[in-house]
């Protein structure tokens, strides 16, 4: 007879504050939604920076094609490869024992239609590990959505301001502005759900807005500049953390100033190099 342990048994209390050691799974989302429970998110793109986050408690990390600006040195997420968002997955599943790693599928991964998407998603499962992976698109996206998840691949979506379009859109404009544009989130919000997603990413649209499509759901809305009442809040980590060189957008909020930090570190460094004042005696060898 198979023994269950308690502690396999036993569920996850919080996701963040909670104890638990084991990895938070798809099915600890949906039951943080029932407590009415909020949880915050971040990106993540290597695995040194991912057991920071991981050890804070974050619970659940994205692997964002936001890679693509702010790892990367492109202009946008728009060039982001497979090959890339693969390596850079792994390292941070690598790096992580407890968080939920979600892998973004970049443009032009999944737009040819359902096979398209699950080759790619399955690439990110068996050689990244990641736990769930990312699409953007509502209603366009539900045909993927639906084959990945029967395929048994857990699918968060992202609606609102989809960053991959932003050759079409000419910008990152808010979304969902006008009865118009508030009934299209609405429709996407709810093929989304039906196509099976577990959670959708909310981005660039009216608190209010924002409000009633989490009230709507039954799955989990993460809300990236969508006001306060969404059930999980998403930020680029170098955003967070003041790492991001230059403008930042309006939505994000800035935790600690690591950019000057380690500016100011380099610097230090330099000058004890050129003066010569490290390394000194009990760094040096006899
Ligand atoms: N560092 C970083 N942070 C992000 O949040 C992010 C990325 N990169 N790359 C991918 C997308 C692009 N994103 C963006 C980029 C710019 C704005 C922005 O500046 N928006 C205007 C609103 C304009 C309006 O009012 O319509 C803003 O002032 O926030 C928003 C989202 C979000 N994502
Ligand atoms: C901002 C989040 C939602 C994202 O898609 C990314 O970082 O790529
Ligand atoms: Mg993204």
């Amino acid at each position: 007879m198979t023994h269950v342990s308690p502690a396999r048994k036993q569920s996850e209390k919080a996701l963040y504050g909670g104890t638990g050691s084991r990895r938070i799974t798809v099915r600890d989302i949906a039951a943080a939604k029932e407590r009415a429970e909020k949880w915050p998110m971040l990106t993540a793109y290597d695995a040194m920076t991912a057991s920071v986050l991981d050890q804070a408690g974050i619970p659940v990390l994205l692997v964002g094609d936001s890679m693509g600006n702010c790892h990367l040195g492109y202009e946008s997420t728009v060039p982001v490869t497979m090959d890339e968002m693969t390596l850079l997955s792994a390292a941070v599943v690598r790096g992580t024992r407890r968080a939920l790693v979600v892998g973004d599928l970049p443009f032009g991964s999944y737009q040819e239609g359902p096979v398209q998407a699950l080759r790619n998603a399955t690439r990110l499962v068996k050689e990244a590990g990641v736990g769930a992976v990312k699409l953007e698109g509502g209603e366009r996206s539900a045909h993927q959505i639906e084959l990945l998840v029967q395929s048994g691949i857990p699918v968060m979506a992202h609606i609102g301001l989809t960053p991959q379009s932003v050759n079409a859109y000419g910008g990152y404009p808010v979304q969902g502005r006008g009865e118009e544009a508030a009934q299209q989130l609405l429709r996407d919000a709810k093929a989304v759900q039906d196509a099976g997603a577990f959670a959708v990413v909310l981005e660039l649209v009216p608190a209010e807005l924002a409000a009633e499509v989490t009230r709507s759901l039954h799955i989990a809305t993460v809300g990236i500049g969508a006001g306060p009442d969404c059930d999980a809040q998403v930020l680029v980590w170098t955003d967070m953390a003041g790492m991001t060189d230059g403008r930042v957008p309006r939505f994000v909020k800035q935790y600690a100033q690591l950019r000057q930090g380690l500016g100011d570190a380099a610097r230090a460094f330099a000058e004890d190099v050129v003066g010569g004042a490290y390394p000194a005696e009990e760094h040096s060898f006899h």
